[in-house]
This record gives C-alpha cells, structure tokens and sequence, in this order.
C-alpha cells in the first residue's frame, strides 16, 4: 500500500519513511504541486486533520492513504508554549533555527537553564469513509543551548529522559526508538492493517 504523506517538512518524510517499512512512503509534493495548508485549529489532532483531508481532497484519487503529522514542543516553564504553534513560534515563516533560538531565549529570560519540555505528535489517517488520529510522546528536558546537528527543529536543545545528550547528538537510532512521531506512527501501523 502506498501512504502519501501530507507534509513538506523534509525531516518528517525521512522519519516517517524510516518507521514505515513496509509501505511506500510518498510526499504529496511527489505527486501534485504544494500548496498551503492553513492549520487554524487548536489542537495537534485538529491540525493533522485538516492536513490529511486537504491533501486527501486535492489528489482527488478515492483510494489512495493519506497521513498527516503535526507536532510539536512544550515547554513546562513557559506554561506549555509553544505548543501547536512550535512551527511559527518566531514568526510566520520562520525557520528551525529561528525558532529554536527564540526558545532558548524565552527559558533564558524565566531566569533558568533548563526546563521539562515534551514533544507531542498527532498523526491522523485519511481514507475514503475513514478518519482516525493516533498520538504519541516524547519527554525530556529542554536546555538553553543548541547541541549538534541531528534531526530537526528543536531536537538540539531537547535531552530525553533517560539521557545526557541532546537529540542533536545522539544516534538517530536513538530518537527512532524513543520519539512522539515513533510512538505515534506504531499506533498508525495498527490503523492501517485494518484498511
Ligand atoms: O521530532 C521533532 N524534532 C524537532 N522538532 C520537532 C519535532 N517534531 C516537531 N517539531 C517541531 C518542528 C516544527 O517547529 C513543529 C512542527 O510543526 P508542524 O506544523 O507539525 O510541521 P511543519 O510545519 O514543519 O510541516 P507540515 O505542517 O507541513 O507537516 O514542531
Ligand atoms: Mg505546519
């Protein structure tokens, strides 16, 4: 079966791609040309939706599998922030690294080096006559520095429990075991054998 993945954030595709074997794993970017998504609900699992239906709907193919993923960090001294909005948390369009280093300022300016944080993932099935939503967790601590170049997004300022290093830094073996998006896709792939 072939998943289309409603995204075009190039370390989700690897990821997903990586933790779904048995499926040939498609970015809808592959098959029609991008296009915007507004993710204006206020929740991970909302978000997910709406991705996975606007791209279901804009293949316009009945039958294909569409899987959407929207995530993020929450960072227990900022109240939670930035939440479902980690992906603009600097501003509309701004990158990973602008995000990350405004992240590190917020927690610098609350007078600590570091916090619990959590990374959440909502990962949500489009088909036809069919919608599901799987989640998954990852918790750990967030520090107010960047530390290697592993994965994406906040990953280099984010230890996981039960480690000394950041997700910068360690293996991506490492982050496949433990990760939100794993978590969650291990959910997905339960999903997906009853389609
Ligand atoms: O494993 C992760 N490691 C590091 N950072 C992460 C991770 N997972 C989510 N994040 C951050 C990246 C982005 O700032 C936001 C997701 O935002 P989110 O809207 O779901 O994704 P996106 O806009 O990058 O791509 P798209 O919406 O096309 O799937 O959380
Ligand atoms: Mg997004």
């Amino acid at each position: 079966m072939k998943l289309v993945l409603a995204t075009s954030n190039k370390g989700k595709v690897r990821e997903i791609r990586e933790l779904c074997k048995a499926y040939e794993v498609v970015p809808y970017t592959d098959l029609i040309e991008a296009f915007e998504i507004v993710e204006d609900a206020d929740t991970f699992k909302d978000n997910a939706l709406i991705k996975a239906r606007a791209v279901y709907e804009a293949l316009g193919d009945e039958d294909v599998v569409v899987i959407a993923d929207d995530s993020g960090i929450s960072v227990d001294v900022l109240g939670g922030a930035p939440g479902i909005y980690s992906a603009r948390y600097a501003g509309e369009n701004a990158s990973d690294k602008e995000n990350l280093y405004k992240l590190i300022e917020d927690i610098k300016a609350k007078g600590v080096t570091s916090s619990p944080a959590h990374y959440t993932a909502a990962i949500a099935i489009v088909t036809k006559n069919k919608e599901k939503t799987v989640h998954g967790w990852m918790y750990g601590t967030a520090i107010t520095e960047a530390i290697g170049d592993g994965g994406f997004g906040y990953d280099p300022m984010f230890i996981p429990e039960g480690f000394d290093k950041t997700l910068g830094q360690l293996d991506d073996d490492i982050k496949k075991e433990l990760s939100h998006r794993s978590k969650a896709l291990r959910l997905a792939r339960v999903v997906l054998q009853t389609l």
